[in-house]
C-alpha cells in the first residue's frame, strides 16, 4: 500500500515527454516500476479472491468481498473478478492509510502539547469513567476528543490536494473562468491554514472547534472533500481514528522521548506521511490493570 501511495504522489516524466515512454517512463523508469507493482498487486488482490472462494458461505456472508461474489453468482457480467478487485483496491487505497497517517498526527500534536493530552485524558475520565474500556457508542459524547481529530485533520489532511476533479461543464471559480474537461485539484491544505478563514491558522488548537457547526468557519473544514464526490468512508474514519486514538489515551500514558519537540514536516506522498515517523514513549496506565485483572 506504502508504494502504491508514494506512486500516485509523484510525477511521470513520459506524460510532459511522450519520448520518455520509450525508456520506461524516464526518471528511474516510472512506467516500468508501476507496471511491476501492478502485477504484484494483481496477484495479492487475486489470492483475497480465491481465498474466499474456498470458504464456506456461512463464513464469507459477512466480509465484502463474500457479499461481492455472491452478486457474481446472479450477475456475473458485471461483477467480474476485475471489478471486485478494483473495489477491494479502492477501498484499501483509500481507507487504511488515510486514517492510519491521521492517527500518527494527532498522537504526534498530542505529545507536542501535553496540556491537550492531559484534556483529553480528563474528559475520557469524565464521560466513560475508570472502570471500563471506551467503546465506539461514547464517541459521541467526547466532543474535545473529536475536537482534536478535527484540527488534525486541518493541520494535518491525510489528502491536502483532495482527490482530481474533472469540471463536466464551462464554468467559474473565484473568477476564473475554466471549461469543460479541465483537471481541477482542490489546495484543502492552504485553504486549511489560510490566515483569512483561520485565527493564527498554524497553531494546533482544537478549542477552535468548540460549539460545533454553529461556528460558520466549521465549513471551511474539508479534509474529506465536499458535495457528491466527498469520501464515502468519512463516517467510518472518523469513527475509526476516534476509537483508536481514545483507546491510546485511555490505556496509556504518552511522552516523547526527548526534550525536544516531534517534527511535523510533511514527507511526500498521496496520503501526507510524517517525515520523520513518529517515535514516543509510553507505559500502561494504571487505569489498564484495574480492567485486565
Ligand atoms: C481520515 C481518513 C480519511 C480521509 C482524510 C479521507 C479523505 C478523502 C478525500 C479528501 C477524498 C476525495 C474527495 C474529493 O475529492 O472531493 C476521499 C475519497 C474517497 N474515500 Fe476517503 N478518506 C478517509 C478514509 C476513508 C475510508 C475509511 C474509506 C473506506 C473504507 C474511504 C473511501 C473513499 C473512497 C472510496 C473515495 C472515492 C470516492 C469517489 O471517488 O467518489 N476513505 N477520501
Amino acid at each position: 500500500m506504502e508504494e502504491t501511495l508514494s506512486y500516485s504522489g509523484g510525477t511521470n516524466p513520459g506524460e510532459f515527454m511522450p519520448f520518455f515512454n520509450w525508456f520506461g517512463g524516464g526518471g528511474g523508469g516510472y512506467l516500468r516500476k508501476l507496471k511491476k507493482l501492478a502485477k504484484r498487486l494483481d496477484v495479492f488482490l487475486q489470492g483475497l479472491i480465491d481465498e474466499h472462494r474456498n470458504k464456506s458461505p456461512s463464513e464469507s456472508r459477512y466480509t465484502m468481498i463474500g457479499h461481492l461474489l455472491s452478486q457474481q453468482e446472479s450477475q456475473p457480467e458485471y461483477y467480474s473478478d476485475e471489478i471486485i478487485k478494483a473495489l477491494i483496491q479502492s477501498l484499501l487505497l483509500a481507507g487504511t492509510d488515510t486514517s492510519a497517517v491521521t492517527v500518527e498526527w494527532a498522537m504526534s500534536n498530542l505529545v507536542n502539547y501535553p496540556d491537550v493530552l492531559k484534556k483529553a485524558r480528563a474528559e475520557l475520565a469524565d464521560q466513560i469513567g475508570e472502570e471500563r474500556l471506551v467503546e465506539e457508542a461514547d464517541l459521541s459524547k467526547l466532543s474535545y476528543l473529536q475536537n482534536i481529530i478535527s484540527e488534525t485533520l486541518r493541520l494535518y489532511p491525510a489528502a491536502p490536494m483532495l482527490l482530481p476533479h474533472f469540471s463536466s461543464n464551462d464554468c467559474v471559480v473565484s473568477g476564473f473562468d475554466i471549461p469543460r474537461d479541465t483537471l481541477l485539484l482542490v489546495n484543502a491544505w492552504a485553504i486549511h491554514r489560510d490566515p483569512k478563514l483561520w485565527d493564527k491558522p498554524e497553531s494546533f488548537n482544537p478549542e477552535r472547534f468548540e460549539g460545533g457547526s454553529k461556528d460558520e468557519k466549521a465549513h471551511n473544514l474539508m479534509p474529506f472533500g465536499l458535495g457528491r464526490r466527498a469520501c464515502p468512508g468519512a463516517g467510518l474514519a472518523q469513527r475509526e481514528v476516534g476509537l483508536t486514538l481514545a483507546s491510546l489515551i485511555q490505556c496509556f500514558e504518552w511522552e516523547r522521548v526527548c526534550e525536544k519537540e516531534v517534527d511535523m514536516t510533511e514527507g511526500q506522498g498521496l496520503t501526507m506521511p510524517k517525515f520523520v515517523p513518529l517515535k514516543v514513549m509510553c507505559k500502561p496506565h494504571s487505569f489498564l490493570n484495574k480492567v485486565l485483572h
